[in-house]
C-alpha cells in the first residue's frame, strides 16, 4: 500500500466537504477520481499531500511524493532552465538527467532559456507536471494535469502515466470528467462528500 485515507472528513466553516471518505492506492496502480465543480477533488489532494489539515480522519503515504497542483506555481521572472536548477537543489538530486528525458516526453526542450512568463499555458502546465515528476515520486497525486494540453501531448501524458505504472509508481488524477475511465485501474467517484468505486475497475492495461 502507498497511500491510505481513513474516514476523511472537511469542512471549511459550516460546509461540509468530505463526509467519511476511504480508499487504498496499491503501488503500480493508476487511480483516478472524479466529481462535480465543487464535489471536493482538490480538498482531497490538498489534505493528500499535506497541504491542509483534515478536520477528522487520516491519510499515510509511503515513499516520496509527487504533487502537480491544478494552477501552476511558478516564478513568471524565472526560465524554464532555473526552474529545474531550483528544483534540482530542492529534492536533491545529483542531476537533471531524467528531468530533461521528462521535457523531451513532453516536448518542450525548445523552450528551456524562456522565461515562464511569456510561455504558454500548456507549455507552462508541462512544467508544473515535469517539476511534481521530476524526483521520481513513488505516488504522484495530479490535479486535473492536462487542462490545456493539445491533443499529441494529452495522449504523450497518458503514455507517461502508464510507464510510470509499469515501473511500479501510483498515480492519483483527479477530474471532473470521467472519460479518462478507460486508461484507469480503478475509478473512484465523489459525490456529497463520500467516494464510491465507479463503474471502471478493469485493470485498464
Ligand atoms: N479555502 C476554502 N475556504 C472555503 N471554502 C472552500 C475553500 N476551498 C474550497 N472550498 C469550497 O469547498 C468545496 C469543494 O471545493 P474543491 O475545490 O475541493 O472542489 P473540486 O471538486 O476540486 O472542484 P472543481 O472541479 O471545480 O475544481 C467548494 O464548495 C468550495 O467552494
Amino acid at each position: 500500500m502507498v497511500l491510505r485515507v481513513n474516514e476523511l472528513y472537511h469542512r471549511y466553516g459550516k460546509r461540509q466537504v468530505l463526509r467519511g471518505v476511504t480508499f487504498e492506492v496499491l503501488p503500480g496502480s493508476l487511480v483516478g477520481v472524479v466529481g462535480e465543480n465543487g464535489a471536493g477533488k482538490t480538498t482531497l489532494l490538498r489534505i493528500l499531500c499535506g497541504e491542509l489539515t483534515p478536520t477528522n480522519g487520516t491519510a499515510s503515504v509511503s515513499g516520496r511524493l509527487g504533487y502537480c497542483p491544478q494552477h501552476v506555481v511558478l516564478n513568471d521572472a524565472f526560465t524554464v532552465a532555473q526552474h529545474l536548477a531550483f528544483f534540482q537543489v530542492a529534492y536533491g538530486l545529483p542531476d537533471l538527467s531524467y528531468a530533461h528525458e521528462l521535457i523531451d516526453v513532453l516536448q518542450f526542450a525548445d523552450f528551456l532559456d524562456e522565461r515562464v512568463g511569456v510561455l504558454s499555458g500548456g507549455t507552462r502546465q508541462k512544467l508544473n507536471l515535469t517539476i511534481a515528476l521530476m524526483h521520481d515520486p513513488d505516488v504522484l497525486l495530479l490535479d486535473e494535469p492536462y487542462q490545456g494540453f493539445d491533443w499529441e501531448t494529452y495522449l504523450r501524458f497518458w503514455e507517461l502515466a502508464q510507464r510510470l505504472r509499469d515501473r511500479g509508481r501510483s498515480v492519483l488524477v483527479i477530474s471532473h470528467l470521467a472519460y479518462d475511465a478507460d486508461r484507469l485501474d480503478t475509478l473512484h467517484r465523489l459525490a456529497a462528500g463520500v467516494l464510491c468505486e465507479g463503474s471502471t475497475s478493469h485493470g485498464g492495461r
